[in-house]
């Protein structure tokens, strides 16, 4: 997506990035575990330095390749190449002795990390969660599909544009990231005293929140484990969807995600897609017919599907040769 399908070797990388995210995420769950144990914390750290060494040895190693067929590629076919991706973009900057700013290859290459371990199974694990409760609530899936009818007809695909007509469509994403935030947990140091809840919190220390905890706790929300897109499109509900204290989905303040706006709008096409051109038929899934998503939960720092959601998309609209 991001470094575009045109590099020859694109599969073969991507393929090592999905990898290395996942063993990144890994080795981020055991260090806070190791966290937890305070000045112990140093014997986890000994015992996990030959992968603290070398994830970060093998991105710098995958992305340096990834740089250098870009090169390549700007060589062979000069300033004029098609359908320019990012790191296209990034290099002509970096090779621009004038430019304004002048970057580096290790912070393109952090960049190009932080966009990976941030942006990559966060987008398609919140995807999964929205389909697999939309496919669990035929009701909702039904409301949802006629919405996308009315507003955009049957002649074409919904677009970014469409999206603020969509009301019920926002409150479904809503609501599935109220249940299951992919980032479920995320950390702010303390950079003074201060009290919280009636806690004395010390300087330095690392606080930890829940966000699947705050949007589940029944002191705010009606029926909080329940699957109720209407509540959002309930005033007073709604409301809460724009507190960042309680709904928190990606963060808040300063560090809150800067991938809000880029997620959601892969999470509005894709899933108003699925939505508007197929039915899913759920193989060997839950209840009696094996026919719902199972919902439950993985361990790890972000929160996917413990089991494949998997499924037969059958053909309802043919919106794509319309
Ligand atoms: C549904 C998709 C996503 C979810 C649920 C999500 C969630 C989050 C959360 C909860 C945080 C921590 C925020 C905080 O500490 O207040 C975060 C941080 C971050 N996210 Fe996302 N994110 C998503 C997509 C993306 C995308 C698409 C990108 C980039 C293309 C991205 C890049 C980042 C980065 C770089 C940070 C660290 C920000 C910082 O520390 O200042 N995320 N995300």
């Amino acid at each position: 997506m991001i470094m575009s399908a045109r590099c020859s070797g694109e599969d073969n990388q991507a393929e090592k990035c999905r990898g290395l995210v996942s063993e990144s995420f890994d080795l981020a769950a055991k260090l806070a575990v190791c966290n937890l144990f305070g000045p112990l914390k140093r014997i986890g750290i000994w015992y996990l330095r030959k992968k603290i060494a070398d994830v970060p040895k093998r991105y710098d190693e995958l992305f340096e390749n990834v740089l250098l067929e870009h090169e390549e590629k700007a060589k062979r076919e000069g300033p004029n190449i098609e359908n320019k991706d990012l790191m296209d973009i990034l290099l002509e900057v970096y090779h621009d002795e004038n430019a304004e700013i002048r970057l580096t290859r290790k912070q393109m290459k952090t960049f190009f990390l932080d966009l990976f371990t941030g942006g990559t199974s966060t987008t398609a694990d919140a995807i999964l969660w929205i389909l697999g409760e939309l496919v669990n609530h035929p009701a909702a899936y039904k409301k949802l599909r006629e919405e996308i009818d009315s507003v955009v007809g049957t002649e074409r695909l919904v677009d970014e544009a469409d999206i603020p007509n969509l009301p019920y469509f926002q409150a479904c994403v809503k609501e599935a990231m109220r249940l299951h935030p992919p980032v479920p947990l995320f950390d702010r140091v303390c950079r003074e005293n201060c009290k919280l809840a009636g806690y004395d919190i010390p300087k330095g220390i690392t606080m930890i929140m829940n966000a699947y905890s705050i949007m589940r706790d029944p002191k705010i929300w009606d029926n909080p484990n329940d699957f109720i897109p209407e509540r959002f499109l309930k005033e007073e509900d709604n409301a809460k969807g724009q507190n960042l204290q309680i709904y928190v989905p990606f963060g808040g303040g300063r560090r809150m995600c800067p991938g809000t706006n880029m997620s959601s709008s892969l999470i509005n096409s894709s899933v108003t897609a699925m939505v508007q051109c197929f039915d899913w038929k759920v193989v060997g899934g839950d209840g009696p017919d094996g026919s719902k998503v199972n919902m439950e939960t993985k361990a790890g720092v972000t929160m996917s599907l413990d089991k494949p959601f998997m499924s037969t998309p059958v053909l309802h609209r043919d919106v794509f040769s319309a």
